[in-house]
């Protein structure tokens, strides 16, 4: 029975990394994780230990570094091309590369009304995200963001569903509507404003949930993705990851009192877990939310 090496790749995962450039006293500061993957002919390494095709995860964690010191960052799509393109234009052997960066928030501190030079705080979990991928001559690349919550305390309403035997959960026509919005989305194009885009697509993800009157989690999810793609046309497909954080109302009555819709137990888990792609016809989709 023969037996063969299949699909592989490797590199540094979640290189954290942060820059302080400087314009006199105000210091600009970005905060990224960066995890690199490569592929090609590394049958060597694997087969026989012989280490001659490998770019060692060490040197990939060092290329993130020195690339930032040498060039501003700007767009972590932009930072994610250069890497790319670095890995495998400069090894023969390797064929293929998967850039993923991270991008965590940071806002001025505010003293006395006016923003501080160089003292910031995180702007909460949200993180815009890239993936970069290089294979043979095809480049794409997926933006997105993650940790994104938000939540309507009315404007929505679930029922409808079918009832069986192990069915409990109480119809509603006004419920609190929670989630954590993971969305990623892929460019038609590896050259493109990604700063506009970006600001464009999450104010249309916020707007949209905001406005749309939900029936069920899954309309929301498909009403975001199609407004995403109605108004940008540089995007291909849209995947979204929409946890339900569920607020269930309180039962009050044993404290003889009535709850109307005020007091609900927020449950961490578990969560319903909503999940699809939105995308244009013609488009196959290939986003997947890792
Ligand atoms: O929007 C919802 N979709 C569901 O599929 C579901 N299932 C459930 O228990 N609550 C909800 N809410």
């Amino acid at each position: 029975m023969a037996i063969r090496l299949g699909p592989n790749q490797y590199g540094k995962a979640e290189v954290r990394m942060v820059t302080v450039r400087r314009s006199g006293p105000v210091h600009h500061l970005r905060d990224l994780t960066v995890s690199t993957a490569l592929r090609g002919h590394l049958e060597r390494t694997h087969l026989t230990g012989d280490n001659a095709d490998v770019v060692a995860t060490d040197t990939q964690k060092n290329t993130v570094y020195a690339f930032a010191k040498q060039e501003p960052v700007g767009e972590i799509e932009d930072f994610a091309l250069r890497l790319g393109r670095h890995f495998t234009g400069e090894f023969d052997h390797i064929t293929g590369a998967r850039i993923r960066i991270e991008e965590h928030g940071w806002q001025r501190i505010t003293v006395g009304d006016e923003p501080h030079d160089h003292s910031f705080h995180r702007s909460g979990d949200e993180r815009r995200t890239t993936e970069v991928t290089f294979d043979g001559d095809r480049v794409r690349v997926l933006s997105g963001l993650t940790g994104l919550t938000v939540l309507k305390s009315t404007g929505s309403e679930f029922h409808g569903f079918p009832r069986d035997r192990y069915t409990t959960l109480a119809e509603t026509d006004d419920r609190i509507l929670a989630t954590a919005v993971t969305a990623r989305w892929r460019h038609r194009s590896s050259t493109g404003d990604w700063a506009t885009s970006f600001g464009e697509i999450r104010r249309i993800l916020l707007e949209t949930f905001a406005t749309k009157h939900s029936l069920s989690l899954q309309q929301t999810l498909y009403a975001m993705g199609e407004a995403v793609l109605l108004a940008r046309d540089e995007i291909a497909e849209i995947r979204l990851s929409l946890p339900n954080k569920h607020h269930f109302p309180v039962d009050l009555s044993p404290f003889g009192l009535t709850n109307e819709n005020e007091v609900f137990f927020a449950a961490d888990r578990p969560y319903g877990l909503i999940e699809g792609t939105v995308l244009r016809d013609g488009e196959v989709a290939e986003v997947d939310i890792p």
